[in-house]
């Protein structure tokens, strides 16, 4: 039994009553949410809906205004963060811009075991260029390992993100719209590449923030539905993401369809409605 207020060691992530606040705005909540090991979560919704701004809590970056967020079994505001971040793998856009574009694929990766952004120190240890290039290679972006990280499509620039974040081996994995700006046919890869992830026992608990249902990977298990800041929907995949629960969510009639683990949805016709 656990007490109300202590984390729940069991959970990745609890949120209680989350709130988050700007001036006179909500940006998030009231939320309640879950996140267990093992679990693939996707979370929904339109543009301003609080997606980042909730997965900000998640990474400890921003506190709670109201409510309590839990997170690996220690609770924001009642821990040292700078502990808790490297348990927890980031990748977002705010954090690839901070990279300098004559950083080297091969030291953006390793530098991660060691929490800085740009190669500060000239000597790794060797497990960690190992581990590195494994994480490179788990993302089918080891051939770019020389490269300089400005040289790079944005395609590669993802999947370099993405083998970063991996590298501290972190017990909770948030991808904040890993598949924005990519053409088709590197969206398709990073979905497969994430798929692959997704099915990996050995992976950690992932939480990805997408606008579209066409980018949520097979396998992933569980999903929640922002709109202005508030849960639409949230629970396992296929109970979640409905017709009517996008509707609701992008406040427009969406009619959904589902192909091999893939979900396609566009805006009802008006015959249709
Ligand atoms: N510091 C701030 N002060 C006031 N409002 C803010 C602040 N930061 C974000 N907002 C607003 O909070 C809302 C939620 O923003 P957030 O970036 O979390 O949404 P999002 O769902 O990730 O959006 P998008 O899909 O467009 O990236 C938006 O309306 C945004 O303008």
């Amino acid at each position: 039994m656990v007490a109300v207020g202590e984390p729940n060691p069991d959970l990745l992530l609890e949120f209680d009553d989350v709130l988050l606040r700007r001036g006179r705005n909500t940006l998030v909540g009231p939320v309640d949410w879950r996140v267990a090991p093992g679990e693939r979560w996707v979370v929904l919704g339109p543009n301003g809906a609080g997606k980042t701004s909730l997965l900000r809590i998640a990474a400890a970056e921003l506190h709670p205004t109201a409510g309590e967020a839990h997170l690996l079994g220690e609770t924001l505001g009642h821990t040292d963060v700078s502990e808790l971040r490297p348990r927890i793998g980031l990748s977002s856009a705010a954090l690839a811009l901070r990279v300098p574009g004559e950083e080297s694929v091969a030291d953006l990766v390793v530098s991660a075991a060691y929490a800085v952004l740009g190669r500060w120190r000239e000597d790794y240890d060797e497990i960690d260029h190992e581990r590195a290039r494994e994480m490179l290679d788990a993302v089918g972006a080891g051939h770019l390992a020389d490269r300089t990280y400005g040289t790079l499509s944005e395609g590669e620039r993802k999947r370099v993100l993405i083998a970063r974040s991996l590298m501290t081996d972190p017990e909770l994995l948030l991808l904040d719209e890993p598949a924005a700006g990519l053409d088709l046919g590197g969206r398709e890869d990073l979905v497969a590449r994430l798929a692959e992830l997704a099915a990996d026992d050995a992976a950690p608990g992932i939480v990805l923030i997408t606008h579209h249902v066409e980018e949520i990977p097979p396998g992933f298990t569980h999903a929640l539905l922002l709109r202005e800041g508030r849960a639409v929907a949230q629970g396992p995949l296929e109970q979640a993401i409905t017709a009517e629960n996008l509707s609701e969510a992008f406040h427009q009639p969406i009619s959904l369809t589902v192909e091999h683990g893939r979900f396609f949805a566009r805006r009802k016709s008006s015959h249709q409605r």
